[in-house]
């Protein structure tokens, strides 16, 4: 398809914005009775101000067909699917839409690219230095990926280019200085024999994403599994195909071989199901919900037992003692559950909040959310975007009505904002019970849910009364009660006094139902990695 550029649709309907048509630069009424051009204040006490200044970085979308042995092609069907403005639900892009005819294809290239391609056989310093390159290529063109980012999510424009795009580039850098660190040991066995472990790629790693962080859950699988020597065919989210496709460009630009990494876009139980289950899929890595997991799971274990590395959803504790400082933790409350639109895995969504500061913390935290500025994405200022697509936005209207019928107190907030695009009203329950369905399920919305507890036996016990096991917040001035619960709390990551500080060097993954192994960190290396042992005779050896 022709290139489309978000500035002349930005341009477009910034001309527009006296018709009351789309989230985008027209003209929504917040449910408070605030009205302001291309942004909707839920600030009764207004900092409108603030965030009139739009931003219009050039992106034009290039790729959208498959990318299979270094070259983009279309489906095998020539099927394509839509992709979506959530700001207005506009489609702004066809796809390629990939079946089980476009993964074996992918497939094909991996395999061969791994059995006969230079990429495993390049010494790992090489390997490094085309990751070193594609980060530098990355940084040299962070606006653009940034404004496709959230363009195709609706995320904060300012959050993908401050955060989330350096994120990529870090933990790319990360990854390559990994490339030429990777080596077995030699292990002192019993008997005349000279033993020593080969750390090997695994082969051809099929690895499934999500569209939340469309490009940091790409650095999170592909990083390492290319560090390891190892070829990829990756399955976007057909929600965000866009951004993994332009990097992955700038990736073959920095030297990458043709066929070390596939990009299939398509939908989940056709593209995946046919990754999942394919029998020369060597790896499988798989973010997404647990129902999904579950289901890939299955299928790797039904096709050729390919090991399975699963990062899956949370209903992560956010835990404030009466001795924190109220004003600071209910601002870090705040952004642990309203960031990124609540559309994260390890979102802080239940508050469970001490009875003596409970009063207090919640009426500072209704404030909280009534300021909260929702609107355009790409204006300065604006705190929170659309949601992703409209089963995600009806997904969370129906938890909020769920809330209100099973007779939480609704503070603030409840209902859609606009009648354009996906934007939901900042949302805060009170009085909820462990047993409302807005405190067990996972809601992946701008929903805070506020308990109340009475000590700290009482609130271990009930912040790990869930399937889930991703993370957790504590937040308390007391050390021993800090100890306490850093190792009684059964969660992959707990942040004492802080919330959603991600690095690449820290590890990420669940308990329970929120996952199987760790992403990040050296622990990634081993998802990507095969141990061979080699036993050899020794015939008078000088030592043992
Ligand atoms: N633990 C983590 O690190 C982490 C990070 C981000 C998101 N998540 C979780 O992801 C979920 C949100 O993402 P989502 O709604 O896109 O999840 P999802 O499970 O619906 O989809 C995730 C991916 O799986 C694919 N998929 C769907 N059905 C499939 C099938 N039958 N076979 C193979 N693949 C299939 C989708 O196309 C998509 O690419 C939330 O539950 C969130 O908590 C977890």
């Amino acid at each position: 398809m022709a290139a489309r550029t978000l500035s002349r649709l930005l341009s477009r309907s910034l001309s527009s914005s006296s018709s009351s048509s789309g989230a985008s630069a027209s003209l929504l009424r917040s449910p408070l009775g605030r009205k302001s051009e291309g942004l909707i204040n839920t600030n009764r006490f207004s900092t409108a101000a603030a965030v009139q200044e739009l931003i219009t970085p050039q992106v034009s979308i290039n790729y959208t067909q498959h990318l299979i042995n270094g070259k983009f092609v279309d489906a095998a069907s020539g099927k394509t699917f839509p992709t979506l403005d959530p700001r207005t639900g506009e489609v702004i892009a066809h796809v390629a839409e990939g079946d089980a005819e476009d993964i074996n294809r992918a497939v094909s290239a991996a395999r061969e690219a791994f059995d006969n391609g230079p990429w495993p056989k390049m010494s790992a310093y090489e390997r490094c230095r085309i990751l070193l390159r594609f980060a530098d290529l990355v940084e040299k063109h962070n606006d653009e990926i940034a404004a496709l980012e959230a363009w195709n999510n609706g995320k904060l424009y300012e959050q993908a280019a401050k955060a989330e795009v350096p994120m990529f580039v870090r933990l790319f850098r990360y990854y390559a200085g990994w490339a030429d660190k990777i080596h077995g040991l030699t292990v002192p066995a019993d008997g005349d024999y000279h033993v020593q472990t080969l750390h090997e790629p695994i082969g051809v790693a099929g690895q499934i994403i999500p569209w939340n962080f469309p490009l940091l859950m790409f650095a999170w699988k592909v990083g390492p599994a290319l560090a390891c020597g190892n070829t990829i065919v990756l399955k976007t989210a057909e929600q965000t195909p866009l951004t993994a496709l332009l990097v992955a460009k700038l990736l073959h630009e920095a030297g990458l071989p043709p066929g070390v990494l596939n990009i299939v876009s398509g939908y989940g139980p056709t593209a995946g199901a046919s990754l999942a289950s394919h029998m020369d899929v060597d790896k499988l890595a798989f973010t997404g919900s647990t129902d999904t997991g579950k289901t890939v799971l299955e299928l790797a274990a039904r096709s050729n037992l390919k090991p399975v590395t699963l990062e899956l959803g949370g209903k992560s504790p956010f835990i404030v003692f009466e001795e924190a400082d109220i004003d600071k933790v209910v601002e870090i409350a705040h952004f642990a559950l309203f960031f990124n639109q609540g559309q994260c895995c390890c979102a802080g969504s239940r508050t469970f909040v001490h009875e003596r500061i409970y009063d207090e913390f919640l009426e500072k935290s209704k404030e909280r959310a009534l300021r909260r500025v929702v609107g355009d994405p790409f204006k300065k200022g604006v705190e929170q975007g659309p949601q992703i697509d409209s089963k995600q936005f009806e997904k969370v209207l129906r938890y909020i009505k769920s809330g209100i019928d099973s007779n939480a107190t609704l503070e603030c907030g409840g209902g859609r904002l606009g009648s354009k695009g996906f934007f939901v009203q900042p949302t805060v329950f009170s009085n909820v019970q462990d047993d409302m369905l807005i405190a067990k399920d996972e809601i992946f919305g701008p929903v805070q849910t506020i308990l109340k507890f009475k000590d700290i036996n009482e609130v271990i016990r009930r912040a790990n009364a869930t399937r889930y096991g991703l993370a957790a917040g504590v937040f308390t001035n007391n050390v021993s009660t800090a100890n306490t619960l850093m190792r009684a709390l059964r969660a992959g990551t707990v942040w004492i006094n802080c919330f959603d500080v991600f690095d690449a060097a820290i590890p990420f993954g669940g308990y329970k139902m929120s996952g199987i192994g760790r992403e990040k960190g050296i622990y990634s290396l081993h998802n990507y990695l095969q141990v061979k042992a080699v036993v050899s005779p020794l015939n008078n050896p000088a030592w043992l």
